[in-house]
């Protein structure tokens, strides 16, 4: 079951994409802040989500100068891309709304080469879809990152709010971890999407005013062709410059399970609410179980007071660790990861590490050489199979055929409701590898992490 996103107070932002060229304006600072940045078309200036809040200046009323490479979509072009958001480029539904994917040629837009993307369309409902569209737009339009998912544009017309990303070829890794496509994720690949992710966080954390990420969950861990993780997903991000705000300092969101606990007792946020949301997010890696799991017993429902009693012993440790996993992994480098979820899972923030400091804990792992080795599965993912079957076995690699249906289609029963969305989007098409057939076929480098 999907946890609960909540949401204890709601913010407003009365701001209006309209182009409504009557519409009164208020005089504030953030509008003239803004007005002056429009100006500014030679130094790039940083803004923030606060130049924005009680205004009604629009995204679209001055001159975007301050985002990078964001180009502007209509909504026309949207329908265009994505097919008249078809139910075969559907991807699935979150909290903000629907996603397609769509493609765009190197003629669509100047500037703008050939590429799958995702289309993200917000619900139309309520001020809170807006504030989530305009953080992502504000926070992922200036901030660029090899571990952050890159936005391409947006579209900001009548009631319409919709965000363009590029497109990451293995969706989310709540399906690869929970979903299971086609197998366990291997122990080095699990930790290698870790290291990315933690990389995204430290990052963000490390802007002048840190921005705080606040809804860290393996939904919003997207994952390229290579297992290279990417964050998505901003909209309950701030950009430490709300605290100004009252409107701002009294909201309470994010993930049920993920979420740090002076966040939720007291509203004290900070980055390192971030980082207890990466140790629960570490200790799902290595149990392969959900933060939070409503059919379990009182004891077992929530994974964190499960397991942490067990991180720090090594003889209890290897009774949390994931099954699937087949003991496939570096006994040394599971420990020295529990160890680290522990210090992230502290109560108090400041024992916890910062992200700065879980990277480069995470990264000597993947050195590590004590690894078991198992039979190696390659899943091959084939346009119109229809069942699964062995095809192959040569050597130590084995090939198998996956049931799949053409990448990015799903079955059209899809609009029957959200259970059958996510039965339709297990069916998409994934390869699964091996962590020694990725060595073999690409060579250690692929686990060089990015910079
Ligand atoms: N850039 C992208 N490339 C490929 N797939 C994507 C992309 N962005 C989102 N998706 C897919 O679209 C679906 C919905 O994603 P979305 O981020 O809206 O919600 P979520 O993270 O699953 O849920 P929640 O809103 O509760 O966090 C997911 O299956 C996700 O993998």
């Amino acid at each position: 079951m999907k946890p609960m996103r909540f949401s204890w107070k709601n913010i407003c932002l009365p701001i209006s994409c309209i182009n409504n060229t009557n519409q009164k304006t208020t005089t504030n600072l953030s509008k003239e802040r803004l007005l002056m940045l429009s100006r500014q078309t030679s130094v790039r200036s940083k803004v923030y989500l606060s130049d924005f809040s009680n205004s009604t200046i629009s995204l679209n009323d001055f001159s975007n100068s301050f985002l990078i490479d964001i180009h502007i979509f209509t909504y026309e072009e949207l329908k265009t891309i994505t097919q008249g958001f078809s139910k075969y480029n559907y991807l699935g539904e979150g909290g903000f709304g629907e996603v397609y994917k769509g493609f765009v040629d190197d003629s669509f837009k100047i500037g703008l080469k050939a590429q799958p993307v995702a289309v993200k369309a917000l619900k139309q409902e309520g001020g809170q879809g807006h504030r989530e569209w305009l953080a992502e737009v504000v926070i992922l339009g200036q901030l660029k990152h090899p571990h952050l998912v890159n936005l391409i544009g947006y579209c900001c017309e009548d009631d319409h709010r919709l965000l363009v990303y590029e497109y990451m070829e293995r969706g989310n890794l709540d399906e690869h971890l929970f979903q299971k496509f086609g197998g366990a994720l291997p122990w080095l690949t699990r930790v290698k999407i870790l290291i990315g992710a933690a990389k995204g966080l430290a990052f963000l954390h490390k802007e002048e005013k840190p921005v705080i990420y606040r809804d860290f969950k393996p939904s919003n861990i997207l994952l390229s062709s290579d297992f290279s993780s990417k964050l998505s997903d901003f909209g309950l991000a701030t950009d430490g410059s709300e605290g100004e705000d009252s409107n701002f300092t009294k909201s309470v969101m994010g993930t049920e399970g993920y979420a740090a606990p002076e966040y939720i007792s007291a509203g004290q946020l900070t980055t390192m609410s971030d980082v207890f949301s990466f140790g629960v997010v570490l200790l799902e890696m290595l149990t392969a179980r959900k933060a939070v799991e409503k059919y379990r017993s009182q004891r077992g429902r929530n994974l964190v007071e499960w397991a942490r009693p067990m991180l720090k012993d090594p003889n209890k440790l290897e009774r949390i660790i994931d099954p699937s996993l087949e003991g496939r992994y570096s006994v040394e480098g599971i420990r020295k990861a529990a160890a680290l979820a522990y210090q992230c899972l502290s109560h108090n923030p400041k024992s916890r590490p910062t992200m700065t400091t879980v990277v480069k804990t995470l990264e000597p792992i993947l050195d590590l050489k004590d690894i078991q080795n198992g039979p190696f599965v390659y899943i091959v993912p084939v346009a119109g199979a229809t069942e699964v079957q062995d095809i192959k076995c040569k050597d130590d690699v084995k090939v198998v055929k996956e049931e799949t249906v053409k990448e990015a289609k799903v079955l059209p029963q899809h609009r029957g409701g959200r259970k059958n969305r996510r039965k339709n989007k297990a069916k998409k098409s994934r390869s699964v590898y091996s962590d020694t057939t990725l060595y073999k076929s690409l060579g250690t480098s692929l686990y060089t992490p990015a910079k």
